[in-house]
């Protein structure tokens, strides 16, 4: 599949001499990121992809988790809560004091991780650094579940914060974990319009005029994007992260557009790092606390709206 880089180059760059060895070198780092963000992990995938996400083998914590979240997230719900975090104020801190605030959470919908979610967040960070992955994929690797706050933000239960995500107010893919068993019972299903392929959107027209599911990923994303410096690969990977039916099964490609095709490489040079580092072993907080804060410092203010 051909990648459009994002457009960040500047044509300009070169009209003046003085600038240009600067712009050149600028390039120049720029390439070398670029190639490593994309680069494989030395996770072994396909040994890892039986280990992890085993839905049929799950609790009935996590059966019933999806049960509910699939029953509830409808239109009617996404319209309502997008309209609800646009009018609520709901905190100011900043990012170490968010993921100490996070840490009390316990993942319903997650099969693989008894861990807490600064472990997860350390582990995923962690595992990139390892790699050699950018400093600011590192941070993504820190940060990406901290939408999972919402949960302690009034939120109507785990179903509207954690879990997989998908497209609302369209066909509900059969990639969708469990979905032969869960969606007959979400009004949307049976809607004469939200139930055909397309629903209420038009092929090709990109998921930034698509409705997902309500839960951390966008979340965070609506939080972030004017907040932080993290280059936009970044902040597709925090927005899309738990779209499992799209970045790992392929489905929903009937929406997708141009700048859609580079966010699904970006999600997908993410995604081992989120999955697979579950099972490294526990990192120690206090030791790596000051590499993160250092990092932490560069792309966020000392504080945040949440
Ligand atoms: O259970 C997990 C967990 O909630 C993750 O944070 C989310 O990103 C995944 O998609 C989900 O399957
Ligand atoms: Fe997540
Ligand atoms: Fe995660």
């Amino acid at each position: 599949m051909h990648v459009e880089p994002f457009p960040q180059r500047d044509a300009k760059a070169f009209d003046s001499a003085s600038d240009a060895i600067d712009t050149v070198n600028k390039l120049k780092a720029r390439a070398a990121e670029d190639a490593s963000w994309n680069s494989e992990s030395t996770f072994d995938a396909e040994k890892e992809k039986t280990a992890f996400r085993s839905y049929e083998n799950a609790c009935d914590r996590v059966k019933n988790f999806y049960r509910e979240q699939h029953e509830k997230q409808t239109v009617e719900f996404n319209l309502k809560v997008r309209s609800e975090f646009k009018k609520t104020k709901r905190a100011r801190m900043g990012v170490w004091e968010a993921i100490e605030l996070l840490n009390t959470l316990v993942d319903e919908s997650d099969p693989d991780t008894e861990l807490s979610q600064i472990q997860h967040l350390l582990q995923t960070a962690e595992a990139m650094r390892r790699d050699g992955k950018p400093e600011w994929m590192q941070v993504v690797g820190l940060v990406h579940d901290l939408g999972k706050l919402l949960f302690f933000f009034g939120s109507q239960g785990q179903w509207a914060v954690v879990g997989d995500t998908f497209p609302v107010g369209c066909k509900f893919s059969d990639k969708i974990i469990y979905a032969d068993t869960t969606f007959a019972a979400n009004p949307d299903s049976q809607d004469a319009v939200y139930s055909t392929d397309c629903g209420i959107y038009t092929p090709g027209c990109g998921l930034d005029n698509v409705m997902i599911s309500w839960g951390h990923d966008e979340y965070l994303y609506l939080v972030l994007r004017d907040q932080c410096t993290l280059p936009e690969e970044g902040l597709a990977m925090i927005r899309y992260h738990s779209f499992y039916p799209w970045h790992r099964e392929g489905a929903y490609e009937h929406l997708m557009n141009e700048k859609d095709k580079a966010s699904l490489a970006a999600v997908r040079a993410f995604n081992p790092y989120d999955l697979y580092s579950k099972s490294d072993a526990p990192p120690d907080v206090a030791t790596l606390r000051p590499y993160y804060e250092e990092l932490i410092a560069r792309y966020f203010p000392a504080e945040l709206d949440w």
